[in-house]
């Protein structure tokens, strides 16, 4: 009998903390990482590099299906480095344009089926954390913990402004909620894999808590099921 590595997923909205949190999960259990939106982003980001229009599924689904992408796990204090047709991209996709745009490709059924075997291949020894939209309905439906990470979309705007503006980034706070908004919408509306808590998700609004604060309730869950080893 072969026994499968455990699966902690974490979806949610845009700006929840998913990324942070699944980063450090990962970390302290040492176990792997899966960040599929990354997936997405760098897929709307090699379209533009190829002239791909982002609404031309069969062009997307060769894209997906041939995306020659490397992720190299955190160094000591790094976050995870993401190398696409052997160039650095890791900070490149990080920008509410390539958001939209993967946001966009996401919503294409050929493009989420291209995509799904390349994010199982992700669950390994000694386990994975994975986050992202669909990981506890679609892509690890069997996941040991699935955690549904929410804030309000002004919170999450005010936290991504912050972010960025740390960044050097001209940003402005009425139109990145804007924008969280229209992706919220394009990401909880559309037919296929739509953003939605799974059944059996544990619902977590961050609004009011510290990363330090979500980070204890998630461990005290992982330590009732006795999945840290
Ligand atoms: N609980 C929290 N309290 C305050 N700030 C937070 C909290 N969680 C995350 N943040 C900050 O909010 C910003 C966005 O977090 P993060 O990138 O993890 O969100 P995300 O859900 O992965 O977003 P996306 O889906 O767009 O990638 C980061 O700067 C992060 O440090
Ligand atoms: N499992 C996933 C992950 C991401 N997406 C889409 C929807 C998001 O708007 C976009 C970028 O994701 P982010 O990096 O912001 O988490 O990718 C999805 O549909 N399914």
């Amino acid at each position: 009998m072969t026994t499968q590595a455990a699966v902690i997923t974490i979806d949610g909205p845009s700006g929840s903390g998913k990324g942070t949190i699944a980063g450090l999960l990962a970390k302290q259990l040492g176990w792997n990482l899966l960040d599929s939106g990354a997936l997405y982003r760098l897929l709307a980001f090699a379209a533009r590099n190829h002239g791909v229009d982002l609404t031309n599924e069969e062009a997307l689904k060769l894209l997906a299906a041939h995306l020659d992408v490397q992720f190299i796990a955190a160094a000591q204090g790094q976050g995870q480095r993401i190398i696409l047709e052997g160039e650095e991209v890791t900070e490149a996709i990080r920008n509410e344009g390539i958001g939209a745009g993967a946001s966009q490709v996401a919503s294409l059924p050929a493009v989420r089926e291209a995509l799904l075997q390349r994010q199982r291949a992700f669950q390994e020894m000694p386990g994975l954390v994975a986050d992202g939209r669909d990981m506890g309905t679609v892509v690890f439906p069997d996941a040991a913990l699935k955690i549904f990470l929410t804030a309000s979309a002004e919170e999450r705007a005010r936290r991504r402004y912050l972010q960025l503006k740390a960044k050097g980034d001209d940003v402005n706070l009425a139109s990145l909620l804007d924008e969280i908004r229209a992706r919220d919408e394009r990401d909880t509306q559309r037919a296929v894999a739509p953003l939605i808590p799974a059944v059996d998700a544990i619902q977590l609004d961050s609004t009011e808590l510290s990363i330090e604060q979500v980070m204890e309730r998630i461990l005290s869950e992982i330590a009732n099921r006795d999945l840290a080893g």
